[in-house]
């Protein structure tokens, strides 16, 4: 079992190495690690951030665990070569259109919450984003129009194969979890979310056994902090999940708490191929100061072992010793704390 481990900038390399301390508790036979540069980290080095070589061990493994890229110096770089260009060009050159982030109160969490504890204690989302389409992926520049002011625009396209293979994966989600999705769009406005909206509804006639339903993005939001419990699965489109999940991760008390999964089509003898990362970034006001929470880390490492690795239990384990850890108060400073790093990798990997 081949894992590429790709920490990045920021906060990335500490988190990461939480992650593998809980990685190595679990003893795993068989296990091939591979380290390479990604993000920042990178273009210092390679002079690009994301080198074919890092491409090349991501693409050869049977999952990719990623900790965070973004570096503040790198910000005014041309765009192909900034941090966050290797995030894009990993999800896109390996096929992963389906990014699945979970939301789900920990209990004992309910008064971390940004919301009142009855509310947050209803959480319970499974947010399904496409991930290789969008405003993400379209032609983008910067012009001078003819009467000299400078535009900058971005093609917002979705094509309906593409709303039609994550529409499936959430419908499968659906039926695996409450059976109710929630598709969420702009159909309002949008001729791209005009035609999001035909397609799932077209996709739906596969799953009778779900209940599906529509919302704007905009009525979406404000439902995710008045009544977050409505939701079992929300689909929608990489802007619009970009955005929820994190709204999401503060429904439930942190963004250092909400761990994803990538996966596209690819099977290996073990699992579906994925990458798999928290949802933050490389959270450069604290990087380097030992108090990044690696939590979503460590989740993310479970996500990796349920769905590249097939294995459920090892998963299980881990996602109960980080609720276990919660629950016994170890907190970082992102939820009031003050646990460092490292000690909330002590404290889950003694609870493994
Ligand atoms: N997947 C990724 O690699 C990814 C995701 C989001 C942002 N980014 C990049 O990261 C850089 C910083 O972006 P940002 O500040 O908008 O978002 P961010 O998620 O990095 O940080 C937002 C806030 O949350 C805090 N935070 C995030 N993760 C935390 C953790 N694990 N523990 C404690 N606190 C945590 C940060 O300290 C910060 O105050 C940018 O360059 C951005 O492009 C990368
Ligand atoms: C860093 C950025 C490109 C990325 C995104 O927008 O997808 C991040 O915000 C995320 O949520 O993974
Ligand atoms: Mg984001």
């Amino acid at each position: 079992m081949k894992i590429a481990l790709l920490a990045g900038d920021g906060i990335g390399p500490e988190i990461m190495a939480q992650a593998r301390r809980v990685l190595d508790a679990l003893e795993l036979s068989d296990l091939d690690l591979a380290e390479a540069d990604v993000g920042g980290a990178a273009y210092r080095k390679h002079g690009h951030p994301l080198p074919d070589e890092t491409l090349a061990i991501a693409r050869d493994a049977d999952a990719v665990l990623f900790g965070a890229v973004g570096d503040p110096g790198c910000d005014n770089l041309e765009r192909h070569l900034r941090p966050e260009q290797a995030i894009l060009g990993l999800r896109s050159n390996l096929g992963l259109f389906a990014n699945l982030r979970p939301a789900k109160m920990f209990p004992g969490l309910e008064d971390m919450s940004g919301l009142k504890p009855e509310i947050a204690r209803e959480i319970d989302v499974l947010i399904v984003r496409e991930l290789n389409g969008d405003v993400y992926f379209g032609e983008k520049a910067m012009r001078v129009l003819d009467d000299g002011r400078r535009q900058g625009y971005d093609f917002m396209s979705y094509a309906e194969d593409e709303v039609r293979r994550i529409a499936h994966v959430a419908f499968r989600a659906a039926q695996g979890r409450g059976g109710k999705l929630c598709s969420v769009d702009k159909a309002n406005v949008l001729e791209t979310s005009q035609l999001w909206r035909e397609v799932v509804i077209e996709t739906a006639a596969d799953y009778p056994d779900v209940e599906l339903s529509h919302m704007y993005v905009d009525n979406a939001a404000m439902q995710m902090v008045r009544n977050p419990g409505q939701f079992d699965v929300i689909v929608t489109g990489n802007l619009f999940g970009d955005i929820l999940s994190d709204q999401a991760s503060m429904c439930v008390g942190s963004i250092g708490l909400l761990a994803s999964a990538s996966l596209g089509e690819r099977q290996t003898q073990y699992g579906t191929f994925g990458m798999y990362e928290p949802i933050h970034g490389s959270a450069p006001d604290i990087a380097g100061q030992g108090k990044a929470n690696p939590m979503a880390m460590i989740l993310s490492l479970a996500m990796l072992l349920r769905h590249s690795l097939g294995l459920e239990d090892k998963a299980a384990q881990v996602e109960a010793a980080v609720a276990k850890a919660l629950e016994d108060g170890v907190l970082g400073g992102d939820l009031g704390g003050t646990a460092g790093t490292a000690e909330i990798g002590d404290a889950v990997v003694a609870r493994l």
